[in-house]
């Protein structure tokens, strides 16, 4: 299953990081962009090629320490058909180097078309009797906000296809209390999410205790952490706000178990693009090193933190 494939990396590697693939055009390295805006003229063909070969720089500079990289679809989509080509293509080499892949679609709508999106992203797309996996990965997130139909929609394909998705619970951002804290009887509205989440969870456990439906808790809100932690004890957690939105390894310690699992921890912008930080003495091309050696930093952070918990697998 999806989630034992995932748990077996993290022990393997000792890593619950995942690396954010989240390109921004304007911070990748100036050579990079030269060698095809000189070939392909400043097009989305050059950009195409950009974020490819950026990606896949970072790909082989932490495919061996990381269980899991999430590529955020929205820096692909902007640039279209060509930015869309590049995320197919940075995800079909991450599972070439073994890691598995959580595309970041964040998708939900009534069930039909969560249906479609399910099959678009997890599943195998048919035609005339023919099946092709269009942007197949091995785990999407999920908004959850059109409730239980659309959930029941990706959990098809899920069970079908062995997948995992990790549905929007607690976000990171500043203004996630807004609506998401908001009191609904005597249960916060997270916490209503929560227990759907919750549900679905118990259905597809896999043989190391955990689920292949996970749930998205910001790591910006460790005490939500906690209390969401006690509510989904079998529900891996995919843990964004570390580093860049300034959550720190003590923030994201309620969101593991007590045998150092149920918790993978996303950083993006900090590891991508760590050679372009003012207190580094990175070169411009060494910028796969540097986001390796950031990688390493935050494994070995949030391990340090682990140990000195109790909170350890090893
Ligand atoms: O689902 C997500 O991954 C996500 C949920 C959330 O609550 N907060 C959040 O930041 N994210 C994503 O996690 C990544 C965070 O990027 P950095 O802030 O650069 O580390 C981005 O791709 C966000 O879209």
């Amino acid at each position: 299953m999806f989630i034992d494939r995932l748990v077996r990396q993290i022990k393997e590697k000792r890593s619950n990081v995942v690396v954010g693939l989240d390109p921004r055009l304007e911070m990748i390295p100036r050579f990079i962009q030269e060698k095809y805006f000189q070939q392909y003229g400043k097009t989305l063909r050059a950009v195409e090629e950009i974020l490819w070969e950026f990606g896949k720089e970072i790909i082989d500079q932490v495919w061996d320490i990381v269980p899991a990289i999430k590529p955020q679809i929205a820096f692909y989509e902007q640039y279209g058909i060509e930015g869309m080509s590049a995320y197919r293509r940075i995800c079909q080499y991450g599972a070439q180097k073994g890691l598995l892949i959580i595309g970041d679609v964040k998708r939900g709508d009534i069930g039909t078309t969560s249906k479609a999106y399910a099959i678009g992203h997890l599943g195998k797309t048919q035609v005339e009797g023919e099946a092709f996996e269009a942007f197949s990965v091995d785990a999407v997130t999920v908004n959850p906000y059109l409730g239980d139909d659309c959930l029941k929609e990706f959990m098809e394909d899920i069970k079908e296809w062995d997948r995992g998705m990790f549905v929007l619970v607690k976000t990171s951002n500043p203004s996630s209390g807004q609506l998401q804290d908001l009191e609904a009887g005597s249960k916060k509205i997270y916490e209503v999410v929560a227990e759907m989440v919750s549900a679905w969870s118990s259905e597809t456990l896999g043989s190391c205790g955990y689920s292949s439906v996970g749930a998205v808790v910001g790591a910006t809100y460790p005490e939500q952490g906690e209390r969401l932690r006690a509510l989904m004890p079998r529900t891996y957690f995919l843990v964004p706000g570390y580093g860049a939105q300034g959550a720190k390894a003590e923030d994201i310690l309620p969101c593991f178990n007590e045998d150092g699992l149920g918790a993978i921890v996303n950083s993006s912008r900090d590891i991508i693009f760590a050679y372009a930080k003012k207190d580094q003495l990175w070169k411009e091309d060494q910028y796969g090193e540097a986001a390796r050696a950031a990688a390493l930093r935050m494994r070995e952070d949030i391990n340090n933190h682990l140990v000195q918990q109790g909170k350890c697998y090893w």
